[in-house]
Parts: C-alpha cells; sequence; structure tokens
C-alpha cells in the first residue's frame, strides 16, 4: 500500500503528479482558500506524510491525534508553527527548506528597506491616484540608504546575504546573535553589538531570527525607544517579533521614522489593522521567498526529504 501523502495547500500539477507514482496523495484542492484548521485536525489522522505551510498551526495537542505520522516537511525555513520537540518525543521526523531562499529572502529584506526609506509605495500611489500635483523641495523626500549603518539582528544565512547587499551600497553593517561570528566580521568586515548598542547606532534594524520563546516580543516599546527618531525598523522574520501595539505608538510619536514589514502576528493581516492606517509604514504579504524558481527549489527540497524518509535513508534537511 502507497503511503498517504496529504498536501495542505495547492500546488502546481508538474509537481505533484510525479508523487502519485509513489504516494496516495491527498491535496487541498484551492489556492485562494488555505486549508482550515479543522480541516487539518481532520486529515492528520489518515497521513502517512503532511507537507505543510506556515499557515498550518500544528500543535502537540494536534501531533497527538495522529495515527500514522511518520514526517512533516515544512515549506518554509521558519518552523514555529510546528511543535518540533512535541514530534521528536512521538518520533515524527519534521524538514524545513534552509539555504535555497537565502538569496531570495535578502534580495526581499533590501527592497523593502529601500521603499521604506525613500516612500516608493506612498509616492507610486500619488501618481496612480491623481495626486501628483507639483514638485516640492522636499515632497516625498526619504532617506539615504547608501552609506547609512545597518544593524542586522539575527546574522544567520539570511542576515549574512543581505550584509553582503549593504556593502554594494556602502553601509557600515552591526550585528547581533547569541553567538559572536569572528570569522564573518573578519572576512566581511561586520562589527559585533550588544542589542542595545546596535538599536541606538543603526540607521536601519533589520530583524531576521526565527521565532522562538526568546525572540517572541524582543523589539517592544523599550527597544523602540532606544532607536533614533531617523531611524527604520525592517522585519523580514516572523510578526510577534516585533510588538505591533509598541511599533504602532512609535511610528505614531515619531520615535522612529518608519517601518516595514513582510510579517504579521495575524496573516493575512486584517485591513483594519492600526498600521496600516500610518503613511510610515510599509506592508507585504510575506513574499519573502516568493520567487517561482526559489519556490520551486523550495518544493524540490521537501521532495528529497521525502524521497530519504520513503527509502529509508537519512532525511536531509531534517530539523528533528
Ligand atoms: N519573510 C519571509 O518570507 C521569510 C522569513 N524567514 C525568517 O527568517 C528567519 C531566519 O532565516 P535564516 O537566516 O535562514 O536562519 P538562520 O538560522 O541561518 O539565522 C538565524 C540567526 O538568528 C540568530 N538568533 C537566533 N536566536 C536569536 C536571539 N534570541 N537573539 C539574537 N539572534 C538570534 C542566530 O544566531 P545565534 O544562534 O548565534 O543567536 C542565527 O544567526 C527564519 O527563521 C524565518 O522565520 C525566512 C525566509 C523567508
Ligand atoms: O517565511 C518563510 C520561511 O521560509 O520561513
Amino acid at each position: 500500500m502507497k503511503p498517504i501523502l496529504w498536501i495542505t495547500c495547492k500546488l502546481p500539477e508538474e509537481i505533484v503528479e510525479p508523487l502519485k507514482s509513489w504516494a496516495d496523495v491527498r491535496e487541498w484542492p484551492t489556492v485562494e482558500v488555505n486549508m482550515p484548521h479543522e480541516k487539518l485536525e481532520e486529515i492528520i489522522q489518515e497521513a502517512d506524510i503532511l507537507w505543510t505551510i506556515m499557515d498550518n498551526r500544528v500543535s502537540r495537542e494536534l501531533l497527538q491525534t495522529a495515527k500514522n505520522l511518520k514526517l512533516i516537511c515544512n515549506l518554509a525555513v521558519g518552523y514555529n508553527n510546528i511543535d518540533v520537540e512535541a514530534a521528536k518525543e512521538l518520533g515524527i521526523a519534521v524538514t524545513n527548506t534552509p539555504g535555497v531562499l537565502t538569496e531570495t529572502t535578502a534580495d526581499l529584506a533590501f527592497t523593502l528597506m529601500l521603499i521604506t526609506a525613500r516612500r516608493i509605495i506612498e509616492a507610486a500611489d500619488e501618481v496612480r491616484n491623481g495626486d501628483w500635483t507639483y514638485w516640492g523641495v522636499n515632497h516625498l523626500a526619504g532617506r539615504d540608504v547608501h552609506g547609512a549603518t545597518l544593524g542586522i539582528i539575527g546574522m544567520g544565512r539570511i542576515g549574512e546575504a543581505l550584509a553582503q547587499r549593504a556593502k554594494g551600497f556602502n553601509m557600515e553593517v552591526l550585528y547581533h546573535n547569541r553567538r559572536r561570528k569572528p570569522q564573518a566580521e573578519e572576512a566581511y568586515g561586520f562589527s559585533y553589538r550588544e542589542l542595545d548598542a546596535l538599536l541606538q547606532e543603526s540607521d536601519y534594524v533589520v530583524v531576521l531570527t526565527p521565532m522562538t520563546p526568546e525572540t517572541k516580543g524582543l523589539i517592544g516599546k523599550r527597544e523602540l525607544q532606544l532607536m533614533k527618531n531617523t531611524s527604520i525598523l525592517i522585519n523580514v522574520a516572523r510578526g510577534g517579533i516585533v510588538q505591533e501595539d509598541a511599533l504602532y505608538d512609535a511610528l505614531k510619536n515619531g520615535e522612529i521614522w518608519a517601518a516595514g514589514t513582510d510579517v504579521f502576528v495575524q496573516e493575512p493581516v486584517s485591513t483594519s489593522h492600526p498600521l496600516l492606517t500610518l503613511k510610515n509604514f510599509v506592508a507585504l504579504p510575506h513574499i519573502g521567498s516568493a520567487t517561482l524558481r526559489t519556490r520551486k527549489e523550495m518544493m524540490e527540497m521537501n521532495i528529497e526529504s521525502m524521497h530519504d524518509y520513503l527509502e529509508g535513508n537519512p532525511i536531509r534537511h531534517r530539523v528533528v
């Protein structure tokens, strides 16, 4: 009997079709709406392999209801949507997609810095809405990215790729991790800072840590107040690492100059979210790794893990 592979979102036909040679493939049928949690509760009971996306909350309670589940492949590098400790205890392997999305996500992080600093969304909207009525000396004037100081919180794969882009813009690069990276410091000229010093010195602060109990709410009122009132905060990591209510207050009160984020606590974010009322806030719909090539490579990486499992080989890209 073929193992049951449940895919919790609609994937391209050319990816799914070949899987049918070895799996009894069952898939969520539509791209417009993601699988509701109640459906996940139902299908986890029959799946041998579960192919998940970040939207799926795979808790301990949910995992405990699984009868045959042996492998979860998460179509993302971040895996905070899955209780990996519980999975490990229950003998369920979990895999992710590190590396293949690094450069693409760094491109997006740098893009978000540029569009936030140069007020690109406001400017483009002005043209489209017919509000471009004059040339003014400080009209839509933003902030320079070149030559500024970039502080990266979470200098991992994506952080390093972002830092390399920043070097091309003659930026000074500071970073904060739990562990220093002396070799990278020497090779690329980054400088380590404690968190508070990084916040105080940087013109751009970019958050690129995973979401963990330690990073949840890492940037709140106190941290935002440490930043310069001319500085810009970018979050491409996970919603909730930056406290959204504190960010709203800091932007509204001019404690920081602007912010751009690709991620929210609740995704998709509600159009009534207070942050969306602010002109100095740029919002993107979690598109960090969204290029056709990278998404294909992410899917292929998950499939590699499935093949390893099937063939009884050590499972590549395994988190636990
Ligand atoms: N917006 C999007 O679409 C995307 C978002 N992401 C997010 O980006 C995250 C990073 O990805 P990637 O670069 O591949 O991951 P890495 O694991 O390579 O890098 C994460 C870095 O964060 C640091 N870190 C972890 N905990 C803390 C902490 N408490 N304080 C300070 N630094 C910390 C780690 O260093 P150390 O252990 O020394 O602290 C590490 O260097 C993902 O987990 C994901 O959530 C990723 C891809 C796309
Ligand atoms: O947010 C995306 C990821 O890959 O993690």
